[in-house]
């Protein structure tokens, strides 16, 4: 590989997904490969400083070093609206072992923006840079300190100022969903704001939202003319989304991965998270990802119908087993095997 490039290969950051990307799946998608940095689900900071073990069932990987088992730095991020609540735990979850912060002003439950935190925060970018500010100060300078923000809260008009007011407050690199709040996840994400907050910034901007597929990978980076990207949704469609770029932008040849891989991936993910999500809850999580797959993979489809209203082990594992062991599935992984 070239020096000119490795210069093209865009940075690949997983997107934080609460309730979704826990660290079973941050350790599946991180060893499929293609992926440089991974982001925890938020941690919520009250007015108290948080025990230690809620850092840790969050974030076991703060006990490895704050990397995923293949050596993929995780990021642990924070949500809260008092700037030193969230200096003490910051220099809390340093104390466990986290090795980059990153602050969440996103989020758009309304439980969550009721308490103070998430977007809402983006209608005052003199508290976004406050939070930014006590959190930079508190913690170590060579530990990262980084943001993600939303266009704006009711409307997309703030976004040059939260963008601005998180650097200024220190940030480090700054992740943009280029939506508002009230935006939602609706289609289209507003690549254009984030190419404009990248000209005026000095740090590294992350383009996020609606990049689904390579094709939409080129043209957010065409519009943005970013270096750095998340996916989030699009990463649990396609796995190997990163390691897809990566390929591309190294202008080597790759092959995709198709649903024989998904299915081991997903009959993997089964058994690890079987004996720890409580029995009423077997399933959901497969259940879940499966809505994403099913963006990407036709047979996702067809499986997730198989499934969805299971709740035994034996009738779930019975129709793991039907894949596995299907003519289609077999063959690809002979194949596979002798490429
Ligand atoms: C179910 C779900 C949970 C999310 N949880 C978080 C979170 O904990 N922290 C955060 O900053 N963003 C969170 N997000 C937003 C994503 O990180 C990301 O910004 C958004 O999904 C757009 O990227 P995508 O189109 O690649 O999915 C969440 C999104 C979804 C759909």
């Amino acid at each position: 590989m070239t020096d000119k490039t490795i210069s093209l290969q865009p940075k690949i950051y997983q997107a934080p997904m609460e309730g979704v990307i826990d660290h079973h799946v941050r350790k599946l998608l991180s060893a499929i490969g293609g992926v440089d940095i991974c982001v925890t689900e938020f941690v919520r900071v009250t007015d108290t400083r948080l025990p230690r073990r809620l850092f840790t069932r969050l974030c076991p990987e703060l006990l490895e070093g704050a990397a995923t088992a293949s050596g993929v730095p995780v990021r642990l991020q924070l949500l809260g609206g008092n700037p030193e609540s969230m200096a003490i735990n910051a220099i809390k979850a340093v104390a466990v072992g986290a090795k980059a912060i990153d602050l969440n002003f996103g989020c758009p439950a309304k439980s969550v923006n009721n308490s103070d935190g998430g977007a809402c925060l983006l209608q005052s970018p003199h508290r976004v840079e406050a939070i930014v500010g006590a959190v930079r100060r508190s913690v170590p300078e060579n530990i990262p300190v980084t943001a993600k923000i939303r266009l704006g809260f009711n409307d997309r008009a703030s976004y040059m100022d939260n963008a601005q007011a998180a650097a200024a407050g220190g940030a480090n690199e700054l992740a943009v969903h280029a939506r508002s709040k009230v935006d939602g996840y609706k289609p289209p994400a507003y690549w254009e704001y984030i190419g404009e907050i990248r000209e005026k910034l000095d740090i590294p901007v992350i383009a996020n939202g609606d990049i689904w597929t390579l094709a939409e990978f080129q043209r957010c980076r065409e519009q943005t003319g970013c270096q750095a990207f998340m996916f989030g949704r699009s990463l649990l469609a396609r796995p190997d989304l990163g390691l897809q770029i990566k390929a591309f932008c190294a202008g080597e040849a790759y092959r995709p991965m198709a649903w024989p891989q998904i299915v081991e991936l997903l009959w993997g993910y089964y058994q690890t998270t079987r004996e720890i999500y409580p029995a009423k809850y077997l399933g959901n999580r497969i259940k879940q990802w499966l809505a994403y797959l099913k963006l990407a993979f036709p047979e996702a489809q067809v499986f997730f119908e198989k499934v969805k209203r299971l709740r035994e082990a034996e009738a779930i594992e019975a129709v793991f087993f039907q894949e596995l062991e299907s003519p289609q599935v077999i063959a690809k992984r002979k194949t596979f095997a002798a490429a």
